[in-house]
């Protein structure tokens, strides 16, 4: 600690709790009091130059248009603090809905809740707020597509990939807002020098966006996954990727039914029969409430003003822009999101490049299965059906007449012609 007190310079608080379904209590543990405390600790470092607390773009997305201002928060972080000291924890499970009102949940409510502790305790820090948006693999820097945790659209992506999200309740023109980590570190290293150095009167909020430089929506993120996941297959998938977005309650419990239990439902009663522990149906129920923790930010766009990204980029000199590169502007979306695709199987399911051509194999086979599956499945209705309606025996002798009528024609014609 007397280290730390007497040699820091900067500090850059990136610790959290970004679990979306944390109880309140960890959460403002974590994401408010902790804050609280670091500020405090940073008062007594003589040295101290800066301090650059780490937020989120999306602390105040109960909004639309968000500025880069700390909106004040409906009840004072102080009084949460203290409420959390003597209530216990059944109480503050009841009054949390009632506490994050219009906030999605938990986290995003108590990073909003950290940004105004920032604000009111600052004291004479020098202070600088950075909120990334959806933070994903890297675009550049140690290499592309490197990644090593399953947030945001990471766990996602392996969902798609393997074949067992199916469909996603999201709309495909709603903006993505991703922002790739090397560059969420490169701005706010550069954040650390502005603040150390120029001393801004006020503290300065910085969003690290994409939208309002280079846009990206979810149909063409969706497109590109499943384009690279077909290119470049993840081995041993369930089923072959594909996947949409659902627009409305009863399609998405349609396609949930359909494509997301009943598969699951049969194979685990495969393993069964084979004297087999089942495992699907568990595995698609985590699926489905990670799904469901995160298909608000599928579903809606937001506006992030960024004058103060854009006055950093133009303080920088030529070199120090390219080497703390943070302009978005020369991003190809889509060599980034192969590359993203490509990073998830290499560093998170920790694939080999030479399995590509036995995963394609494996794809290959899963068609098959599925157009044999799908056959029996028609054979079967359509057989059911004849048993029960005349109409459909009418329909069924029609059909056969006509292909006996169409065999015979050819037979003739072909025996003419010899
Ligand atoms: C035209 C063609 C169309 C084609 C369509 C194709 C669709 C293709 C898909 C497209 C992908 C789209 C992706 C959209 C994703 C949007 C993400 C938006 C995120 C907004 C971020 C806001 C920014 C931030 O500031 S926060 C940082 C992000 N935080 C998170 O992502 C945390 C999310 N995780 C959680 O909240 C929890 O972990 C939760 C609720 C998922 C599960 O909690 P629970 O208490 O049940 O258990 P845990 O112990 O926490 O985890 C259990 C288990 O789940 C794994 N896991 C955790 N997170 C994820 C995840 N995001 N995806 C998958 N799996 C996840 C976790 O590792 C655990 O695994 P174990 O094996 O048990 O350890
Ligand atoms: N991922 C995203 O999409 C976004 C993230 N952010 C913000 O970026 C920051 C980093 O998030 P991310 O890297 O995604 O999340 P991770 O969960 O990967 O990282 C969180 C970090 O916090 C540390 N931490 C957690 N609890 C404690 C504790 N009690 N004491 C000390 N350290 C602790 C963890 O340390 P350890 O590894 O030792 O457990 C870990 O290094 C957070 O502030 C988050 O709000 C903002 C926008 C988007």
């Amino acid at each position: 600690m007397q280290e730390l007190l007497s040699c820091t310079n900067v500090v850059f608080h990136c610790a959290a709790t970004v679990r979306f379904n944390d109880s309140l209590r960890h959460a403002v543990q974590l994401n408010v009091t902790a804050t609280q405390k670091l500020l405090l600790m940073a008062s007594q470092m003589p040295k101290l130059e800066a301090f650059i607390h780490i937020s989120t773009a999306f602390s105040n997305c109960n909004l639309q248009h968000i500025d880069e201002v700390i909106y004040p928060c409906p009840v004072e972080p102080k009084k949460i603090i203290d409420s959390m000291e003597w209530l216990d924890d059944a109480i503050v499970e009841e009054i949390t809905p009632k506490l994050i009102r219009d906030w999605p949940n938990t986290y995003t409510y108590t990073k909003a809740l950290g940004e105004m502790v920032v604000h009111q305790e600052s004291g004479n820090l020098n202070i600088a707020i950075v909120r990334p948006s959806i933070v994903g693999a890297t675009w550049q820097e140690p290499f592309p597509g490197w990644v090593d945790n399953v947030n945001g659209p990471s766990g996602l992506i392996i969902a798609t990939g393997k074949g067992f999200l199916r469909a996603l309740r999201g709309a495909p023109m709603a903006v993505a807002d991703l922002i790739p980590v090397d560059t969420v570190v490169n701005l706010t290293l550069a954040v650390g020098w502005y603040t150390a150095v120029h001393r801004p009167k006020s503290t300065l909020i910085y969003h690290c966006t994409s939208s309002n430089f280079n846009p990206c929506h979810w149909g063409k993120m969706g497109f590109q996954i499943l384009a690279t996941c077909e290119k470049i297959p993840f081995e041993r998938a369930f089923r072959r990727p594909y996947a949409d977005f659902t627009t409305n309650t009863i399609t998405t419990q349609y396609q949930n039914a359909v494509s997301h239990w009943a598969p699951a439902i049969i194979y685990d009663l495969y393993l069964r029969l084979t004297g087999r522990k089942p495992r699907m149906t568990k595995l698609m129920n985590r699926l489905l409430r990670t799904v469901s923790v995160l298909e608000y930010f599928v579903n809606r766009s937001w506006e992030w003003s960024t004058n103060n990204t854009e006055m950093l980029m133009s303080e920088l000199s030529p070199e120090d822009q390219r080497v703390f590169n943070f302009d978005v502007r020369q991003l190809n979306w889509l060599e980034y999101i192969e590359n993203y695709v490509l990073g998830v199987k290499k560093y998170l399911l920790k694939e080999d490049m030479a399995g590509v051509p036995e995963a394609k194999q494996h794809l290959r086979r899963l068609r098959n299965i599925h157009y044999l599956f799908n056959t029996a499945l028609f054979l079967i209705a359509w057989r059911l059906l004849i048993a029960r309606s005349q109409m459909a025996r009418n329909v069924w002798l029609f059909i056969v007449s006509l292909c006996y009528k169409c065999i015979s024609y050819f037979r003739a014609s072909s025996s003419l012609k010899a």
